[in-house]
């Protein structure tokens, strides 16, 4: 998959400017720039299956757009779900600003921290736009009243480039990326610190992917981080860092034959 190597390096050099420490898959990265982190992170489903993540490492720094691609079945969506706080590694740490996820309150985390958009997008179709986002407003803690709501749902509209119009519109009339839409609108509604995305371009033409992705640099250029979960290389190549699972889990393995050799 193509590589963002100019914005990449940018970052290299910006980065090496700053405070920094090494992680241990040896990238440079910005210690008070790191907003989520993996510290040797390893996750199996149930004792006795295999180890879907191994042993991984990878600092997400804020107010920037990573990718995070590989083949299908290296663990994407396992990944998505441990920084989103829905499961807990069986080895090694999330750090949320710092702090181990797994020693914090992982619910007022999702509800407020972090803004889930998943591939399915669980809307409720039988619903109206409005009624959709003001729930997940609701349900965040982030409703203030009837206007208060109104307004929210009018400006996050507004961020995902829908017509005030579509707010009494039913879920179950509107396109696929229309939809896709109101899942980013609802999730911006609460005002969350990272939005985290599962293959959200999965089923778009280039045209209405290209409109995803800016709509994601403007969440970007609102001071947001954003972390994609992708197939697309359109999608990957829009982003400011990738990670790269197959890379990481191709290293592992050279790390365990070295090991195994020397004994
Ligand atoms: N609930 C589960 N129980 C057991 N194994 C699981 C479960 N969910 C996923 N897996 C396994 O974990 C591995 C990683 O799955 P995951 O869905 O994270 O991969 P992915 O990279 O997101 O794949 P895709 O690109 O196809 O969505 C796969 O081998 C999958 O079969």
């Amino acid at each position: 998959m193509t590589q963002p190597s100019t914005r990449s390096s940018t970052l290299s050099s910006t980065l090496s400017t700053m405070d920094s420490a090494a992680s241990t898959d040896g990238a440079v990265v910005a210690t008070q720039d790191v907003i989520l982190e993996l510290k040797d992170v390893s996750y199996r489903y149930k004792p006795g299956l295999p180890l879907v993540l191994d042993h991984m490492s990878h600092a997400f720094t804020s107010g920037r757009m990573h990718a995070v691609i590989g083949p299908s079945g290296t663990g994407k969506t396992t990944l998505l779900s441990l920084l989103s706080g829905l499961a807990v590694p069986t080895g090694g740490q999330v750090l949320y600003e710092g702090r181990n996820l797994a020693s914090q309150d992982r619910y007022a985390y999702r509800a407020s921290k972090i803004g889930v958009i998943f591939q399915s997008f669980n809307l409720m179709p039988g619903m109206t736009v409005s009624e959709n986002i003001i729930m997940s407003m609701k349900l965040a803690g982030a409703y203030h009243g009837k206007q208060q709501a109104k307004e929210t749902v009018l400006h996050v509209l507004e961020q995902v480039d829908l017509p005030d119009e579509y707010a009494d519109r039913r879920i179950g009339h509107l396109s696929g990326g229309e939809q896709q839409r109101v899942a980013i609108a609802r999730v911006l509604s609460y005002r969350p610190t990272v939005v985290i995305a599962d293959e959200p371009t999965g089923n778009l033409d280039p045209e209405s992917t290209q409109i995803i992705i800016d709509i994601f640099r403007g969440i970007v250029d609102d001071g947001r981080t954003v972390i994609i979960v992708t197939h697309s290389r359109q999608v990957a190549s829009a982003c400011d860092d990738v990670f790269d699972l197959s890379t990481i889990k191709q290293r592992t393995r050279q790390r365990k034959a070295v090991r195994r050799s020397s004994i």
